[in-house]
């Protein structure tokens, strides 16, 4: 007999009596639970790798509204470095490796070049220790491809009229190439769309597409999901990419944090929209961060920058219940807090924009691991389960390589070093410190929770996207 579990539910189900996985082939059933972000890109190198059977099931259809990638742009750097073999491939850090697979996919690959835009950051803080932490963690390259700026130097990056803020304290570093900002919900389309055509199917909605637990078969096997509609979908192997969702279908042994960030919008006037084009990206990590205004809609997406909002005690717990964990939930507005810190950060460099009325606001979930690595591996207990979750706040560039990393795990053939980085790791979960900052600055030093949030805004239309 086997069991259908979510941690949510404990429905008991008998499925078919299932004591090893079967051998995989390339007409396997294969699901992939989820169509976000990573969803996306398995979906995509499952069709690229010839898979013929593959179901991907999302409770809604992509860009999914709830996916951290369905967002007008994220930062993305692209690195020069290849592996060129000998011994300096093993004395590289594994970051530089990863960062060269996701280069690679920005710089080359058909279905993501078209969305990469390669128009340099800039990384700064605004006290002594954070911009210690800048210097150590954002020089990332040779130092001279690095200018120095301080207080109103910060203007001369953008053209004349967009930084016109005093910058006070401000200290930081600017790379003119080899780092910029990517389009994420025209980048994530065009990967489901390509594995779409090259054969994925997609089963998105609700009832149908929402996975509400796995199925398992003897020794703990996974022989597929059952949805909200009570239905149950059966797979040679199932792919977790549910994002800080997935916490809820499987015990991650607190290895998965999900954790919030807040974003909003602000218009501008068609004719402004010239002098904001092609704009680097401006990131201090003790403020907030923005790019430039998107083409389609004309507005201006900024993030204030904080270790992100939990939600222990917050919407969707039950008062009468123990913690069930940080839950995730949709929210089409941002705490007022998280408001006065992007309008002080707007203050100190477009003071022209700071009081604009918002257009849009979000708030928008990932999951942290403890080391903010990420969590490529089979399942120890469930040899059938593959896991490729833990984005960490920087999972979005690697939409252009993650699938292949993920796809290399399924077949048995991710290479030594990843599979080190990735690994399922418990053991650095145990008693974890959920109030972690996980190397993250912000004005406020400290992990909030939704559940301590009194006051919304009340942004717009509400609309979804
Ligand atoms: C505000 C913010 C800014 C960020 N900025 C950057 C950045 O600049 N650069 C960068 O690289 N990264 C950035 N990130 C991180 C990045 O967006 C995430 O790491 C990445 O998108 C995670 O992808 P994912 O596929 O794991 O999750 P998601 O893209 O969130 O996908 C999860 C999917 O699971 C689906 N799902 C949920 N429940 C179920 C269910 N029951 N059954 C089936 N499917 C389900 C959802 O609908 C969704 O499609 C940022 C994140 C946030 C929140």
């Amino acid at each position: 007999m086997g069991l259908v579990q979510s941690r949510s539910e404990s429905e008991e189900l008998q499925v078919e009596n299932v004591s090893h996985p079967a051998r995989l082939k390339k007409d396997s059933p294969i699901i992939v639970i989820g169509a976000g972000t990573w969803g996306a890109s398995t979906a995509l190198y499952l069709g690229r790798r010839g898979y013929t059977n593959v179901l991907v099931l999302d409770p809604h259809p992509y860009p999914s509204p709830i996916s951290a990638g369905n967002d007008v742009n994220k930062i993305a750097e692209t690195i020069s470095w290849r592996p060129s073999g000998g011994e300096e491939v093993d004395r590289v850090p594994i970051e530089t490796h990863i960062a060269a697979r996701t280069s690679e996919g920005w710089l080359n690959d058909p279905v993501f070049k078209p969305y990469y835009h390669d128009t340099g950051f800039i990384a700064a803080a605004s006290t002594p220790d954070a911009f210690q932490f800048v210097k150590e963690h954002e020089i990332t390259d040779d130092e001279s491809e690095y200018t120095p700026l301080a207080g109103t130097e910060f203007r001369q990056t953008m053209p004349e009229g967009v930084l016109t803020g005093d910058f006070p304290n401000w200290k930081g570093f600017w790379k003119k190439r080899g780092a910029g900002w990517v389009h994420a919900r025209n980048a994530y389309i065009s990967a489901a769309d390509e594995a779409r055509k090259l054969g994925v199917r997609f089963l998105t909605g609700t009832p149908e597409g929402k996975v509400t637990g796995l199925l398992y078969g003897n020794n703990g096997h996974v022989v597929g999901v059952a949805t909200a509609d009570g239905k149950e979908h059966r797979a040679t192997r199932t792919i977790m990419t549910a994002g800080p969702y997935a916490d809820k279908l499987l015990d991650f042994k607190n290895q998965l944090r999900p954790t919030a960030w807040t974003l909003a919008h602000i218009k501008l006037e068609p004719s402004e929209l010239p002098l904001y084009k092609n704009l680097p990206v401006l990131f201090n990590v003790e403020r907030g961060f923005f790019m430039e205004p998107d083409e389609e809609h004309h507005e201006l997406k900024i993030c204030d920058e904080h270790p992100g909002y939990t939600n222990f005690k917050g919407p969707c717990h039950d008062p009468e219940a123990e913690s069930s964990g940080s839950i995730p939930f949709a929210k089409h507005q941002i705490p007022e807090a998280s408001e006065e810190r992007v309008r002080n950060f707007l203050r100190e460099t477009m003071p022209q924009l700071a009081d604009r009325p918002f257009a849009f606001a979000r708030i928008c979930w990932c999951a942290d691991t403890p080391d903010r690595r990420f969590l490529i591996d089979t399942h120890p207990d469930h040899p059938s389960l593959i896991l490729g979750v833990g984005g960490s706040g920087h999972g979005f560039a690697h939409i252009t390589s993650i699938g292949g990393f993920i796809v290399d795990e399924l077949e048995g053939r991710l290479e030594k070093r990843f599979k080190d980085a990735f690994r399922w790791r418990p053991e650095t979960a145990v008693d974890r410190n959920w109030q972690d900052l996980q190397g993250r600055w912000g004005v406020e030093r400290r992990v909030m929770d939704f559940g301590e949030v009194k006051e919304w805004t009340k942004v717009g239309d509400g609309r979804e996207y």
